[in-house]
């Protein structure tokens, strides 16, 4: 079993859709992220700078999400776990992407994608 350092249901504002109508508004997507990491090095150390740290990548992800404009969220979710890989040295994620407004018959709706570096 993996080591994971992770941040659950990041709540972001986006511009984020395939229609007109959503070319000029924010929406909501609740992120979580999961990132592998040997937790040992770290907690031998207690050294922040040894591990992953969640509240630098939660900010890069909400700056993320709020400069940059996509129609699909798979295409956010592939160039975010691209991005978060290489700045972060991150060896394998998994990210989830939810759209909770989008179909409003459903408590949810999203992708999922595990990348490695
Ligand atoms: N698999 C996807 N399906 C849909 C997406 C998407 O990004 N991925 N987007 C839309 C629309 O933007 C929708 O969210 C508007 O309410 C529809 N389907």
């Amino acid at each position: 079993m993996k080591d994971i350092v992770f941040i659950e249901e990041l709540k972001v504002l986006a511009v984020i859709g395939v229609y007109e109508w959503e070319k000029s508004i924010q929406q909501e997507l609740l992120l979580d992220l999961e990132m592998e990491h040997d937790n040992r090095v770290p907690a031998q150390t207690d050294d922040l700078s040894k591990t992953l740290d969640y509240e630098a990548i939660s900010n890069f992800i909400t700056t993320f999400c709020t400069e940059r404009q996509f129609e699909l969220i798979e295409t956010l979710a592939e160039r975010l776990s691209e991005e978060v890989i290489q700045i972060f040295s991150v060896s394998a994620l998994t990210l989830t992407v939810r759209k909770p407004g989008a179909v409003s018959a459903a408590r949810s709706v999203g992708v999922k994608l595990y990348r490695t570096a």
